[in-house]
């Protein structure tokens, strides 16, 4: 999709295209906007990225709150966002048996516990595997405002390079 044309969208077009690069968060392609004309595709990502970055901890953990858990209740209820279905399913989160849906739910809840947001990481850069090992891992540390940031990154690749009539 050529850049010139998004650059020509409408504030409501922007927002109707781009409203969930963030998940739940069409706050930020919304304050971006103000950012146009973008030179190419990595300037609008460079500029949700300052966004998030700029955020104090609690606007930082707040866009991690709008995550939903990976192999949680939303998945299980039906309500997940048509990305979140797509990246959950992808990453294999909809084949767990119940034995690794027991482990994922511990796994989220600790995590919970421990730093009071969910663990969010890019589904579609991870195996079933990565993300159990990583969300383990991460129980020690935590570095997931740069996997918001790479999904994000992959949404926006996804609707920028696909045919932008067909979704607005
Ligand atoms: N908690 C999460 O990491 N959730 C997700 N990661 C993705 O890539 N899609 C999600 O829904």
């Amino acid at each position: 999709m050529d850049i010139n044309v998004v650059n020509a969208l409408t504030y409501e077009d922007f927002v109707k295209l781009f409203g969930n690069v963030v998940e739940k968060c069409p706050l930020i392609p919304a304050a971006i906007w103000s950012h146009r004309p973008f030179k190419d595709l990595a300037d609008i990502e460079a500029h949700i990225r300052k966004f998030i970055h700029s955020l104090p901890d609690s606007g930082k953990e707040g866009v991690l709150r709008c995550h939903p858990d990976l192999a949680g209740l939303d998945l299980q209820r039906g309500t997940l966002t048509r990305e979140s279905q797509e990246e959950q399913s992808q990453a294999g989160m909809t084949t767990l048996d119940s034995a690794e849906s027991l482990q994922m739910y511990s796994l989220n809840t600790d995590y919970k516990e421990r730093f009071g947001f969910p663990f969010v990481i890019c589904a579609r850069l991870n195996s079933k595997a990565d993300i159990v090992r990583q969300l383990s891992e991460r129980l020690k540390n935590d570095r997931a405002v740069e996997e918001v940031t790479t999904l994000c990154s992959l949404r926006l690749r996804n609707i920028v390079l696909s045919d932008i009539q067909t979704k607005l």
